[in-house]
């Protein structure tokens, strides 16, 4: 995990950083225009914005799925956006985690299984100590060879969430991590994710609809028509909720 910098030392550098980044989609949608936001290492962004302001498109572009139609995009010290594959899903495999709304686990394979597979697929020796470690963190001590289709919601997203940092990402993407759960078990899961965040460095960057939910973020960055629109350090979910507001008037 990234290891936070002495406070003499110069600040450390954002694990991924988009400068002027524009994104025309097929059909001339222009879902960003010229955005420029930086996401530094042992930190919790949360994204939000209208429906259709681009979180999604950001996301995608901040994390190697799309590429933007021009800007720059460096994660973890590379210039992504002009990057072809393979050597783009080469990068996104070394440096980057997912957490999906619908925890897109495998279905076929044990907990166990599904943990250790994206470093599987990148080609990389799995860490089995970690992943022993992170098992119990996320509370699954004992269920590593059940299936996902066995456990409730919020065990499959901890699954999830176990599965993004074994591979010690550089930075963990969320798409509404928790926007399939209920209320009490997404609290359960954002809990995590900050304890994560605070204990080992992992940096966490999350689009999210629930101003409930980007309150447990160290920061929120407002998106509108593909543009900033501000940000609110550590606010509390009122303040999100009257900014979002705000912008939908
Ligand atoms: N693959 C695509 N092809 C064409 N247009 C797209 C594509 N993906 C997104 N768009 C358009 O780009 C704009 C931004 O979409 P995006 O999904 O990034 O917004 P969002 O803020 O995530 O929306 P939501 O909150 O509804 O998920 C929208 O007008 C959308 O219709």
């Amino acid at each position: 995990m990234v290891l936070l910098q002495d406070s003499k030392q110069a600040p450390p550098r954002d694990v991924v950083e988009l400068t002027g980044v524009t994104k025309v989609h097929p059909g001339g949608v222009r879902a960003l225009d010229g955005v420029s936001a930086g996401f530094g290492p042992g930190t919790f962004t949360a994204v939000m914005g209208p429906s259709g302001s681009g979180k999604s498109t950001l996301l995608h572009c901040a994390a190697g799925l799309d590429r933007p139609t021009s800007g720059r995009v460096v994660l973890a010290g590379q210039d992504i956006a002009t990057l072809r594959e393979p050597k783009l899903t080469a990068v996104r495999r070394a440096h980057v985690g997912f957490v999906f709304q619908s925890f897109n686990l495998v279905d076929a394979l044990s907990v166990w299984d599904n943990i250790l597979l994206p470093q599987q697929l990148a080609g990389q020796r799995p860490d089995k100590k970690w992943a022993r470690e992170l098992v119990e963190r996320v509370g699954l001590a004992g269920r590593e060879k059940a299936r996902p289709g066995q456990l409730s919601g919020g065990q499959q997203q901890r699954v999830a969430l176990a599965r993004a940092l074994a591979g010690r990402p550089a930075v963990i993407f969320g798409d509404e991590p928790t926007g399939a759960l209920d209320l009490g078990t997404g609290r359960e899961v954002l809990a995590l994710l900050r304890r994560f965040v605070d204990e080992v460095g992992a940096t966490f960057v999350m689009v999210t609809h629930d101003p409930a939910a980007a309150a447990w973020a160290d920061r929120v960055v407002f998106l509108a028509d593909g543009r900033l629109a501000g940000e609110l350090f550590a606010p509390s979910a009122q303040q999100v909720s009257a900014r979002m507001v705000e912008l939908t008037r």
